[in-house]
């Protein structure tokens, strides 16, 4: 079963409404492999202006929403504020809102479920710490990440899933192509296992950690690495070849 290659990017808290043009008119330029999915996750704050002038085949996401649909929650947005603003996608999970905001399993499972239901789609991020991982504990993290949001949400439809340890995010050491497609295929087993062959073989399990231009290549090679999530590099222009790093 074919799974439309992914490749999201995760502009974090940088920008400003200059370099935002400077980084649509290379989305613009491209060109962008049209089988490929890009979607862009934006600050907040420039969301509304980010989308006024992305291309049409770049898609947008917010960083992150709240559990709830209103209410007294200073500083928070709901799902429903992206869709009332024309966003359709949500990160969700990263391991920043989880390791610098505390964001437990259970919360993020709550907001991943009520983004689906108020009608956005999902990057659901997972992933092991460096110590996590030289203890042998990367498959019973990862697993748990996501048996937390699979306890939660009724459809694996609108969710893309992103493995992004967390070891390799920002630091320039990306994990091995061989270490990457082990831990998406031990997921892909996971979700047959535990929810069923048609999600295990629909459901996009994207990479995430250091990827750039001169590594997307040998990573997209890999059976079960449906795509990337970009965080450094995709504020620069370098982010169309990882786009095309499939084809
Ligand atoms: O956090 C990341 C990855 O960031 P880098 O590409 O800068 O490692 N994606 O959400």
């Amino acid at each position: 079963m074919s799974r439309k290659f992914f490749v999201g990017g995760n502009w974090k808290m940088n920008g400003t409404k200059s370099e935002i043009d400077g980084i649509v008119a290379f989305l613009k330029s491209g060109p962008l492999d049209a089988n490929v999915e890009v979607v862009v996750g934006v600050p907040s704050i420039y969301l509304t202006y980010a989308k006024s002038i992305l291309p049409n085949n770049v898609s947008i996401a917010g960083q992150n929403t709240y559990k709830v649909a209103k209410g007294a929650f200073t500083g928070e947005i709901s799902p429903a504020m992206l869709l009332d603003n024309g966003i359709p996608w949500v990160i969700l999970g990263h391991s920043e809102r989880r390791n610098v905001f505390g964001e437990t399993d259970e919360l993020v499972a709550e907001k991943v479920a009520h983004a689906l239901e108020a009608g956005l789609k999902v990057i659901a991020c997972i992933g092991e710490k460096l110590e996590e991982r030289e203890a042998g504990k990367t498959e019973e993290v990862v697993f748990r990440q996501t048996k937390a949001i699979a306890d939660k949400i009724k459809s694996w439809d609108n969710v893309v899933v992103a493995y992004e340890p967390v070891w390799a995010i920002g630091t320039g050491k990306t994990a091995t192509p061989q270490q990457a497609q082990e831990v998406h295929e031990k997921l892909r087993d996971w979700f047959s296992k535990n929810i069923n062959q048609t999600v295990a073989e629909t459901v996009r399990i994207i990479y995430g950690g250091s990827v750039t231009a001169g590594n997307a290549k040998d990573l997209a090679k890999e059976k079960d690495i449906d795509g990337f999530l970009v965080g450094g590099a995709s504020l620069k222009p370098d982010f169309v070849q990882i786009v095309n790093a499939k084809h």
